[in-house]
């Protein structure tokens, strides 16, 4: 069957299911990124350009309805979790002769561009910590299903079709609260996921122009504008804040520029680093930045050490005979926070809320950190540098990626200091 006899039977399947979708299309998004939605014209915001009724939605407890699965799990007991339930949707619904999802599900994908689907025999520590936990859980998940579903069916499974459904699964199913099914154990994995036919064919973007959202009130799900469009513009959502890690783990692609990129930097990573770089630490200054638990993680949006990550390394810096005194500095840190924020957004302050002209004392200090701060990204970026040239070669951009932000974080830094270095800037406010 051509592709054009294909997209018009799924169009017409789609309307006779009650999906309503004037105005737009669907057609290649170009090399590496299968279909997607575009607008046939332009458009203005808050515009519901599909709409579907709520039943339509893909869910395991719907699937738990219908006569054939029903039959199955009861016969086994077999109690699936919702993610389970799914694939076994796809895995059974692909080979079965004249089902009536037919006409959607020859619309799917026939391959996926994941690092699983490709068998690329990733180690953990080839992947970035950001994704590492990702792709542990995912593995988990996939050996279960691989481990459970055989002892449903009468054949021996088919891994390259298992995979497939776990695939179709993966990257196509969207967040919705479902209501508890007798038939589905949500006892380990809450009940949330639903593939929803025709929404499922909206591609990512972080500055997605549309949400999808469930309209309880009027028992529709809705892909709604959240801004205007020209004519012609491809429809995305955002699956997510994930960054390029996740993506290609999850979904198996990457983003040129990815707002959502990011460095983790868990507590003993950088007590790690801090040691390394010469910082003297002892037992106390550890168990402070234990006990206060900030994330020091770097993001593309910074626009300089986060607050999180400076007040850590302000406990670091404290002098043994101060360091009982941690929460103090991490309370008066928030409240500082509290004021700057508030000025940026133009609030009025009280006059004990205003921020303090900034004393040589202070700008000392800040100098320091800002220094250690800067010591720290440079042990940071030798580490990651070196664990690029070891990981595999498959998964060195996300190393790259990586590299990038911490230079960007180092250079801010350094500008910092040479702004808190200026003579006219040392009794100015910060
Ligand atoms: C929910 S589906 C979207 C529809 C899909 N493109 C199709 O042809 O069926 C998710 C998949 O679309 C692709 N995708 C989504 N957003 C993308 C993007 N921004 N760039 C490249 N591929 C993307 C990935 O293959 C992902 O696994």
């Amino acid at each position: 069957m051509s592709d054009e006899g294909r997209l018009s039977d799924f169009l017409d399947w789609s309307r006779d299911r009650g999906i309503r979708f004037d105005g737009v299309e669907i057609r290649s998004a170009g090399e590496g990124a299968g279909n997607g939605v575009f607008a046939l014209g332009c458009e203005r915001a808050n515009k519901n350009l599909i709409e579907l009724p709520a039943g339509e939605l893909l869910t395991a407890g719907r699937v738990a309805d219908m006569g054939r699965y029903r039959r199955l799990i009861e016969e086994k007991s077999f109690h699936p979790n919702p993610f389970e339930m799914l694939v076994l949707f796809f895995y059974l619904e692909r080979e079965e002769e004249g089902s009536e999802w037919t006409p959607y599900l020859r619309m799917l994908p026939s391959s996926f561009d994941t690092p699983v689907a490709q068998g690329l025999g990733l180690r953990e520590e080839d992947l970035p910590l950001s994704v590492r936990r990702f792709w542990q859980q995912q593995r988990e998940e996939l050996e279960s299903i691989r481990g459970r579903l055989p002892s449903l069916l009468s054949t021996p499974i088919d891994d390259n079709r298992l995979l497939w459904a776990w695939h179709v699964v993966n990257t196509r199913c969207i967040f919705v609260e479902n209501a508890p099914h007798p038939l589905i154990d949500s006892s380990t994995v809450d009940d949330t996921i639903a593939v929803i036919p025709f929404v499922d064919m909206l591609n990512h973007s972080p500055e997605a122009s549309c949400v999808a959202e469930l309209d309880k009130r009027n028992g529709k799900y809705v892909v709604r504008l959240n801004k205007a469009i020209p004519e012609g513009a491809e429809l995305h959502v955002c699956y997510g804040p994930h960054d390029n890690g996740r993506l290609w783990v999850e979904y198996g692609f990457r983003l040129e520029e990815n707002p959502f990129t990011k460095v983790l930097m868990p507590t003993d990573l950088l007590l790690a680093l801090a040691k390394k770089a010469g910082i003297s630490i002892d037992i106390h200054h550890q168990n402070a930045v234990e006990e206060a638990a900030l994330s020091s993680t770097l993001y593309t949006s910074d626009e300089g050490p986060s607050w999180a990550f400076r007040t850590n390394v302000r406990v670091l810096n404290m002098e043994h005979r101060e360091i009982g005194k941690w929460r103090d500095i991490v309370y008066s840190e928030g409240k500082r926070r509290h004021r700057k924020r508030a000025v940026e957004e133009g609030e009025e302050l009280s006059s004990d809320e205003e921020e303090p002209r900034m004393d040589e004392k202070t700008r000392e200090r800040l100098i320091k950190e800002s220094k250690t701060i800067e010591r720290i990204l440079g042990e940071l970026m030798k580490a990651v540098e070196g664990r690029t040239k070891q990981v595999a070669s498959i998964a060195q951009f996300l190393w790259k990626e990586q590299c990038e932000l911490i230079e960007r974080a180092r250079k801010r830094v350094i500008e910092e200091i040479e702004e808190l270095e200026e003579p006219e800037n040392q009794t100015e406010n910060q």
